[in-house]
């Protein structure tokens, strides 16, 4: 449950620390998961996808084995971590930019994390009648190539209608400042509207103008004023086991790592049943998954 500060914060704000959300022993439990599934990835069988949300021409974005990867467990690479003839420069275990989207059911540990009474409180606290987790990953940060996230708002990617979608993200490791700290625009789940959606069609990804359904052509000043103006953002250090709660249209991003230490985070997105859930979205749950339940994965627990 969130305290009242924390539920007001999370109102006022858009997004909120809460800290000791998992157990120190979870904690390490979804650590040693990541870990030991990055360790049993066969490097011959991949199609060493990259995934980089940055504005590189060339990041593969539009790959099958991103756009299929809402039920399974697969890898995305830090481009850094891959030469232009496709071959990792580095050993798998600190190449991984991230694990996902299916985590929060195909696997048993990240399934305990992600459906049970906490989350399913808070969600409801947080207004949510009918709470439906639709994506989970692990973001590995890695030491001293871990992308940064450019700032966005996660309903350009999740678009639903009304807007619902909610990020909860668990810190697995510290985040410093040095590591890759998150940092967002308070209020600005308010004050921004979303001006551009990640859509997958026939031609790919792309963005698209959501008011018009044309291509997106870039922002205005305006918009972009807001969104590199570093004096309106708020940085918050997380320590281990802390929950971030992240509105769908807060602007948000986080830093390269340029640091020695990874900087690993568990993250799951929750989106409201009684939204309509967009057939343009770049992430489509096939039908009758996961293993013949509905669309998407209820956080309530019975
Ligand atoms: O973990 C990060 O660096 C970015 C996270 C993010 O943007 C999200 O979870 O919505
Ligand atoms: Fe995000």
């Amino acid at each position: 449950m969130l305290t009242e500060t924390q539920l007001r914060q999370f109102q006022t704000e858009g997004c909120v620390t809460i800290p000791g959300a998992l157990l120190p022993e979870t904690v390490t439990t979804l650590l040693q998961e990541s870990k030991r599934m990055i360790a049993g990835l066969d490097l011959e069988s991949h199609p060493m996808t990259k995934f980089n949300t940055g504005d590189d021409e060339e990041s593969h974005v539009g790959d099958d084995y991103f756009l299929n990867s809402s039920d399974k467990v697969s890898f995305f690479f830090e481009p850094d971590a891959i030469d232009k003839n496709g071959r990792l420069v580095r050993e798998k275990e600190t190449a991984i930019n991230k694990i996902g989207h299916g985590l929060h059911f195909l696997n048993s540990e990240f399934n305990k994390a992600t459906i049970n009474g906490f989350n399913a409180a808070i969600a409801s606290q947080i207004g949510f009648s009918d709470p439906r987790v639709l994506q989970s990953m692990v973001i590995c940060k890695q030491p001293s190539i871990g992308g940064k996230v450019p700032s966005h708002q996660d309903a350009e990617f999740l678009y639903t209608q009304p807007q619902s979608c909610v990020g909860f993200w668990f810190a697995l490791e510290d985040c410093t400042l040095e590591n890759g700290c998150l940092s967002y625009v308070p209020g600005s789940h308010f004050t921004a509207p979303i001006v551009r959606r990640f859509v997958s069609g026939p031609a790919g990804t792309k963005f698209i103008n959501p008011n018009t359904g044309q291509e997106w052509e870039g922002f205005t000043e305006q918009e972009q004023a807001v969104r590199e103006n570093e004096s309106l953002f708020k940085t918050v250090e997380i320590p281990a086991g802390t929950l971030v709660l992240i509105h769908s249209n807060l602007i948000h991003k986080s830093e390269r790592n340029t640091s020695a230490a990874s900087r690993y985070a568990y993250t799951f997105h929750v989106i409201e049943g009684e939204s309509e859930y967009d057939a343009q979205n770049w992430l489509q749950i096939p039908p009758n998954k996961p293993s013949g339940s509905l669309n998407f994965t209820s956080l309530r627990v019975s």
